[in-house]
């Protein structure tokens, strides 16, 4: 049996995640901790792999204590920098446990996997490349994790083929044009009834790709949760590893 610890068990995606714990064969639910509950309870002892959703602002702290703990994490929170992924690493370097695991996915479901990874092909094929993401209102963060992920991910594909920027000729802009992560415009929209979407636009002189992920419930996330826990806690991915795409030989 794999020992799970759910950090942000109360949240909309921790709940979740405990019932899916629950809900699988191999795998059992340690403690379920929230805002106010003391993580140092986590040891290596009561838990092999422990998985965070809490909000941007905490994350990178939790994810330290823990990994000083000694023991493997998996994160779904959004809010990663390359300088808050090097410190995860300098973490893990000294980490007290040989092999010690962090697992980090901007996006657990299937459909916004492959959707990025189909943006990655298309990239370099396109002169034109903008992002859409359109969450519900609860959402604290903007643009969400997925689609700065995306936006980096087709902005690396261009660079690879030689692509020069997007053509834009905006001469004056209030914000409608959106945030630009490197080099690619990304909107957001906040809208009730919505869960998570995305969309990537690419377009050359006379066609466009759409390339279209929807989310309608947070059950699409769980088992790439799963998936995940269960890969961590076989010990083969010592380090930091970002990414589901990683997990499903793409
Ligand atoms: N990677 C993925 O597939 C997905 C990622 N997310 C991300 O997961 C994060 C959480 O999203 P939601 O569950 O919707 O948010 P939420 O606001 O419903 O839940 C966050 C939970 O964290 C708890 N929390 C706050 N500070 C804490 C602390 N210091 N220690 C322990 N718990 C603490 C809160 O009390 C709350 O219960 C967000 O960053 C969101 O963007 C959301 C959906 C999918
Ligand atoms: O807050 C959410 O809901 C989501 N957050 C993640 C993100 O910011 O990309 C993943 C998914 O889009 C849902």
């Amino acid at each position: 049996m794999i020992k799970v610890s759910v950090v942000g068990a109360k949240g909309r995606m921790g709940s979740h995640v405990v019932d899916a714990v629950n809900g699988a064969a191999d795998i059992e639910l340690a403690l379920a901790l929230d805002a106010g509950d003391d993580l140092s309870g986590i040891t290596p002892e009561n838990t092999d792999v422990v998985v965070e959703f809490t909000v941007p602002s905490v994350s990178l702290n939790n994810v330290l204590a823990l990994v000083r703990q000694g023991v493997d994490v998996v994160v779904g929170t959004t809010g990663w920098t390359d300088e808050k992924l090097d410190q995860v690493r300098a973490a893990l370097a000294e980490a007290p446990r040989d092999n010690q695991s962090v697992f980090i996915a901007p996006n657990f479901a299937i459909s916004a996997v492959l959707a990025d990874y189909f943006a990655k092909v298309a990239a370099p094929y396109f002169e034109s490349a903008e992002v859409i993401e359109l969450h519900h209102p609860n959402k604290v963060d903007a643009p969400s994790g997925t689609a700065i992920h995306t936006a980096h991910a087709i902005a690396d594909a261009r660079n690879a083929a030689g692509l020069g920027e997007v053509p834009d000729n905006t001469e004056t802009d209030g914000g409608s044009r959106g945030q630009v992560v490197d080099g690619i415009h990304v909107h957001a929209v906040r809208l009730r009834g919505l869960n998570a979407h995305e969309e990537v636009l690419f377009g050359n002189a006379g066609e466009q790709l759409t390339i279209r992920a929807d989310s309608f419930d947070r059950i699409s996330f769980m088992p790439g949760v799963l998936l995940a826990v269960r890969k961590i806690a076989t010990g083969d991915y010592s380090g930091l590893t970002v990414g589901l795409d990683h997990f499903l030989d793409l």
